[in-house]
C-alpha cells in the first residue's frame, strides 16, 4: 500500500514541475491576472465554474478573493456559480444540467466581467455552454484545463491546459494555480502585502 502512496505523490511532484518548466503557463497567468485585476478595479467581477472537485475549487478561489488570502485588504468583488442549491436545482429540473451555469451568466454576466471555467476534460457540456454564453455577453472567457485543452480551448480568450491527462493531478495544479492568480491579482492591486 505505501507504494501507493509514493506513486501518488510522484504524479502529483511529476504535474506540478511540468506547470513549474513552462513559461507560457506563467505568462498566460499573469495575463488573466491583468485582466481579472483590470476588471476588479474598474466595478466589474470574476464569475468561477466547475463540476465535483472543480467546483470546490470555484468556491475556494472565491472565498479568497472576497475575505482574504495572506493579509487583510479591501473585498474583491467574485463570484461562485456552484453554491445556491435553489438556484442549482431549479436550472437541473426545468432546464438539464447543461444550463447549471450558462443560465447564471446569463443572469449575473456584463460585459467587462471575467468568467473562469475549470474543466479538467475541458469538454463537460454545462461549462462549454457557460462559456459561449459568457462570450456573447461580452465577458472575458479563461479556461483551466488539462492537456489539449479539450473542446472549451476554442472559447477561451485566455486557457491554460496543465499537461497532463489524470483528472486529480489536473485538479491539485489547478489549486496551485488558482492561488497563485489571486497572489498576482493581489500585487497589482495591493502591492507587496
Ligand atoms: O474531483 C473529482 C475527481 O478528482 C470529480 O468530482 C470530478 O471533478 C468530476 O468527475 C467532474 O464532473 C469532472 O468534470 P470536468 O473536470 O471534466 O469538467
Ligand atoms: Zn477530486
Amino acid at each position: 500500500m505505501t507504494d501507493l502512496v509514493y506513486t501518488q505523490l510522484q504524479a502529483t511532484i511529476a504535474t506540478m514541475q511540468a506547470v513549474q518548466a513552462d513559461p507560457a503557463i506563467h505568462r498566460t497567468l499573469v495575463e488573466i491576472a491583468r485582466q481579472t485585476a483590470e476588471a476588479m478595479q474598474t466595478g466589474h467581477k470574476l464569475l468561477v465554474a466547475g463540476n465535483g472537485g472543480s467546483a470546490a475549487d470555484a468556491q475556494h478561489l472565491v472565498a479568497e478573493f472576497v475575505v482574504r488570502l495572506k493579509a487583510n485588504r479591501a473585498a474583491l468583488r467574485a463570484v461562485a456559480l456552484t453554491t445556491d442549491t435553489s438556484i442549482l436545482t431549479a436550472i437541473g429540473n426545468d432546464f438539464g444540467a447543461d444550463a447549471l451555469f450558462e443560465r447564471q451568466v446569463e443572469a449575473l454576466g456584463q460585459p467587462g466581467d471575467v468568467f473562469l471555467a475549470i474543466s479538467t476534460s475541458g469538454s463537460s457540456p454545462n461549462i462549454l455552454r457557460a462559456l459561449a454564453r459568457a462570450r456573447e455577453q461580452g465577458m472575458f472567457t479563461v479556461g483551466f484545463t488539462g492537456q489539449g485543452g479539450g473542446r472549451m480551448a476554442a472559447l477561451c480568450d485566455c486557457l491554460i491546459a496543465v499537461p497532463s491527462n489524470v483528472t486529480m493531478n489536473i485538479q491539485e495544479a489547478h489549486l496551485s494555480l488558482e492561488h497563485t492568480l489571486c497572489l498576482l491579482v493581489e500585487r497589482i492591486l495591493f502591492g507587496e502585502l
